[in-house]
Parts: structure tokens; C-alpha cells; sequence
């Protein structure tokens, strides 16, 4: 199972912090050439990052590369260094409007940064091109096109939100929710972690090292969780031996559908038990 609990960017440009990216506890990784990397850094920082790449062992963080955008003049060579790299899991597109933007050379897995209007309205056609592995949102870019502000409760991305999880979720894709910007503040953090979680995203962007511990934990299955999944089980195939499809468990009723969510629950614990 691909565990995207917590999914840190890292600036190409900083050889400090992609050393240490190694021993961090994250589940994957953005290494960013794009809005991270000033213009004047742009190819110092292709070079870094494809050298570091080579020689750093990532253990089993998956490791993106996010590109500069096709209409840049970065965009064609950053495709060029990465798409063969044997040190890179997938490419990650920035600004991507419809899938023709998804037509690019290699075989890698592509990703794509859901943060145009555009984007929104084509979300499903996106979700659907063979090589797409998954979907990002760039709720900061997606705030800025919208005209929309900022708030606690997300509102102004709420139809953006909705839209991309519906499309990957149609086509069997990731799909991974939108930074949060305030990285000091851990409790803001952690309140969008959980409403990331609640409307089904698998796990939350991030910027900075220390948000790592809130989003593996909000979007791995509690303890409870896990304990509600076994019961649900037992209970589930005590009621078959009875020839029952339906069993009663806390006074809620347990079918077939909150089985497979249950076996996926476990799965999960399963999978995060198994990285440490
Ligand atoms: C936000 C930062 C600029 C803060 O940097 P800094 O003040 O240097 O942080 P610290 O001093 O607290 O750092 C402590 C140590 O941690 C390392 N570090 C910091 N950040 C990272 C990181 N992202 N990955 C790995 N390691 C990191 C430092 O090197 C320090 O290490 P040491 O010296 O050994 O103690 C900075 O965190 C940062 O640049 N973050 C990433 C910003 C980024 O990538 N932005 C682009 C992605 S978000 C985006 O583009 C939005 C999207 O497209 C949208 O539209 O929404
Ligand atoms: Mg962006």
C-alpha cells in the first residue's frame, strides 16, 4: 500500500535540507524546483538535485521531482533530467490545466498540481490519463486564480477540494491535499490535517520538518480505529456462519461496504508498522 500520510516539498536549491530529508519520517517527498527555487538558482539547482538524487539514498520515502512549467524556460530540460533518473519515483507537473498537458516523454508515474480554475473544471479528464499516478493540491496558486481569501474552514476551496477528490477517487488515483502555510502554528495544522482527512484526501503537502509528526498521525488509523475494524470483522464473519450478511455491532450495523473500509483500515496500520 502507498502510505502518502506526509508529503514534505523541499527546496532543490538547499543541499542542507536534502541531506537531511534522508533520516526525516516522511512518507514522500517533493523535491521542488519550482516556486521554492528562485529564477537566478533554476539551474544550479536542476544540477544539485539530479547529483544528490544519485548519491543519497531516500530509503522508502517516494521521491517527486516538481518541475518548472512547460511555458518556462526550465520546464523541457527539468522533464529532460528527471524523466529516465534512476533516483526518481514520478514527476509532478505544476499548473497543469487539462490532460494534453500530462502528454510528456518517459515512462515515470506523473503527478498533477491541481491549483488552476482550469484545472478544476477538468479535474476528471486529468484523473483519467493512463500515466497519472496521483493528484496535489496547490491551494496557495488555486486561492490566488479564485480571487478567493483564506480562512479557517476553507470555504473558498471547498468546490476545488471536492471537485479533484471526486476525480481521483473515479479513476483509482492519490490524491494529496494543499500546504499549510503557517508553519508554526502546529494546532492550525492540525486542524486542516483533519479536515483533509474527513473529506477523504490520503494525506497533507508539507513545508517544514517539524509539521511531519501532526499529519502522520492524523491520517493514520488510531487506535480505536484499528480496534473498531477488528471487531467489525469478527462480528461481520460470526454473522456468516449464521447466514447473515448483516451484523450488529455498538448498536450500528455492519455490511459488506464497512468491511472493505475496515480491511483497508487495517492494511494502512499494517503498512505504517511496517516502515519502523
Ligand atoms: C519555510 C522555510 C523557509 C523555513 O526555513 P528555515 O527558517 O531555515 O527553517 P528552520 O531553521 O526551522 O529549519 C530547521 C531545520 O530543518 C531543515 N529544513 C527546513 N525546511 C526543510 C524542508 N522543507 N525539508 C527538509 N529540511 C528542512 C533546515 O535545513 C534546518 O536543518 P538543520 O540546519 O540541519 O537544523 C523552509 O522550511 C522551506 O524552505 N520550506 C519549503 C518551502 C517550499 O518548498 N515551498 C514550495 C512548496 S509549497 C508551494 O509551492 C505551494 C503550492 O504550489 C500551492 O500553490 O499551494
Ligand atoms: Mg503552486
Amino acid at each position: 500500500m502507498a502510505l502518502m500520510r506526509s508529503v514534505l516539498y523541499i527546496p532543490g536549491s538547499k543541499a542542507r535540507a536534502l541531506d537531511k530529508a534522508a533520516s526525516l519520517p516522511c512518507d514522500a517527498i517533493i523535491f521542488d524546483l519550482e516556486d521554492a527555487v528562485a529564477p537566478g538558482e533554476k539551474v544550479a539547482a536542476r544540477d544539485l538535485l539530479a547529483q544528490m538524487l544519485s548519491e543519497v539514498d531516500y530509503g522508502p520515502r517516494l521521491r517527486l521531482v516538481r518541475v518548472n512549467g512547460a511555458g518556462t524556460e526550465w520546464g523541457a530540460a527539468d522533464v529532460a533530467a528527471f524523466a529516465d533518473h534512476p533516483g526518481v519515483d514520478g514527476i509532478l507537473l505544476p499548473k497543469v490545466n487539462g490532460p494534453a498537458d500530462l502528454d510528456l516523454p518517459g515512462e515515470k508515474p506523473l503527478w498533477a498540481m491541481m491549483e488552476t480554475p482550469l484545472a478544476m473544471l477538468n479535474a476528471g479528464a486529468i484523473a483519467a490519463h493512463p500515466r497519472l499516478a496521483g493528484l496535489v493540491m496547490g491551494t496557495n496558486d488555486l486561492l490566488k486564480d479564485l480571487g478567493a481569501r483564506f480562512r479557517p474552514d476553507r470555504a473558498g476551496l471547498a468546490t476545488g477540494l471536492g471537485l479533484c477528490l471526486l476525480a481521483a477517487r473515479a479513476h483509482g488515483k492519490l490524491a494529496v491535499d494543499g500546504v499549510y502555510n503557517a508553519f508554526k502554528d502546529l494546532a492550525g495544522l492540525e486542524a486542516e490535517c483533519i479536515q483533509g482527512r474527513d473529506l477523504g484526501f490520503d494525506g497533507k503537502t508539507l513545508i517544514h520538518p517539524d509539521q511531519l509528526e501532526v499529519a502522520n498521525r492524523i491520517f493514520a488509523p488510531s487506535e480505536a480505529e484499528v480496534d473498531l475494524a477488528r471487531r467489525q470483522i469478527a462480528a461481520f464473519e460470526e454473522a456468516a456462519t449464521r447466514g447473515e450478511g448483516v451484523a450488529v455491532l455498538d448498536g450500528k450495523i455492519v455490511e459488506n461496504l464497512h468491511i472493505v473500509t475496515a480491511r483497508a483500515t487495517l492494511d494502512k496500520a499494517r503498512a505504517i508498522a511496517g516502515m519502523t
